[in-house]
């Protein structure tokens, strides 16, 4: 085993067993509509052309299709998928055993590429803009630089914090893509097609059920058909309609608008202990006992989305819409800065 394939095979994650129901064509890709026809376009063009593909980075939420959209440029663009992420990356040296073992046009995944090292985030820049690697060689007055030329690659960058990327990183992708939740008629054929793989007869209004609490996330939403399936299972219901679908996800805590426990309890923390806020993004991920990236990867992006909370200067704040939700009345005096005293 070579120390590249170390690096390859490091940092899965749990749900990437369920590599059943990954999308492997664009055409079979639902949503994204804008960022699929772009994907389209360009593909065709270097194909064309007999070039690589231009480097492309996703952004976006969690489980929103990022890894699934860098194995499916590989394959339409009919090259080689090499994948490893930036924690698993230690030294400059790893980057460059994993950049001078590509074959010709491959795709190098790298995810959660804002979590370079900055060592080895340097080694990226001349290898993206001029397929090269500058290596130093000798120590001291006499030390020289040796220009290595690599084989052509796209690197296929994921994050889901395009904030913590630093600019030269970013503007050497030619292809930035930023993904979008899903709306509950994409992650309803989402979960059609998924039901149709994991063969479980589903009704149409029960699909649509499981994709209005989805989260707007197609992954969530295959976690979730996966739970009603086992309680449609055990109680017996040959078809999943939209009662079934409903009974299962409110016993998995998960409410009318596709939140579960974890965004209750932050939206309740905010509104009870804080009135309503603001209060500091810090704050509440001590309260919560929450990491600060799970609150502003996970959990806050959805939220604001829906219209639930609001980032502001000052920390976040409930908007009338998450006091709604959780049938509770601001308090009186709180909402707008009314009165506000300042600091
Ligand atoms: N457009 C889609 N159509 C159907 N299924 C999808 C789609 N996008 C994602 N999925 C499914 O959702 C799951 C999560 O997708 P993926 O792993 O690509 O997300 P991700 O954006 O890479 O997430 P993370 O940021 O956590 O790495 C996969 O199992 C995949 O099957
Ligand atoms: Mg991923």
């Amino acid at each position: 085993m070579t120390d590249t394939d170390r690096l390859l095979s490091a940092s899965r994650r749990p749900e990437d067993v369920d590599a059943a129901l990954r999308p492997k064509h664009l055409d079979e890709f639902v949503g994204q509509q804008a960022a699929r026809d772009n994907l389209r376009v360009f593909i065709q063009a270097a194909r064309s052309r007999g070039d690589a593909l231009d480097h492309v980075l996703f952004f976006g939420p969690p489980g929103l299709g990022k890894t699934t959209l860098a194995q499916i440029i590989a394959r339409e663009m009919g090259v080689g998928f090499r994948a490893t992420s930036g924690p698993v990356i230690a030294k400059s040296g790893d980057l460059a055993a994993l950049l001078t073992n590509l074959e010709d046009g491959d795709v190098l995944f790298i995810d959660e590429i804002h979590r370079l090292q900055p060592a080895v985030e340097e080694v990226l820049y001349p290898a993206m803009e001029d397929r090269a690697l500058d290596l130093m060689i000798g120590e001291g007055p006499s030390a020289r630089s040796v220009r290595i030329d690599l084989p052509r690659f796209t690197l296929v960058g994921a994050t889901t914090r395009q904030g913590l990327l630093t600019t030269p990183l970013r503007d050497r992708f030619g292809i930035p893509v930023r993904l979008q939740f899903y709306t509950v008629e994409e992650l309803t054929r989402v979960v059609t097609r998924a039901a149709r793989l994991l063969d479980l007869a589903i009704a149409e209004d029960g699909a649509t059920e499981v994709a209005r609490r989805s989260r707007g996330t197609p992954r969530i939403a295959g976690r979730l058909l996966r739970r009603v399936r086992d309680f449609a299972t055990v109680a017996g219901h040959d078809v999943v309609d939209a009662r079934a679908a409903d009974q299962a996800l409110n016993r998995l805590e998960v409410d009318a608008l596709g939140l579960d426990a974890m965004d209750r309890r932050y939206l309740m923390m905010i509104a009870d202990v804080y009135r309503g806020g603001p209060v500091g993004v810090e704050t509440l991920a001590a309260g919560l006992s929450e990491p600060r990236d799970t609150i502003e990867e996970v959990i806050e992006p959805y939220l604001i989305q829906l219209g639930l909370v609001a980032r502001t200067a000052r920390g976040r704040v409930l908007n009338a819409g998450g006091w709604k939700h959780l049938g509770l009345n601001p308090p009186v005096g709180s909402q707008d800065g009314l009165f506000d005293l300042g600091g």
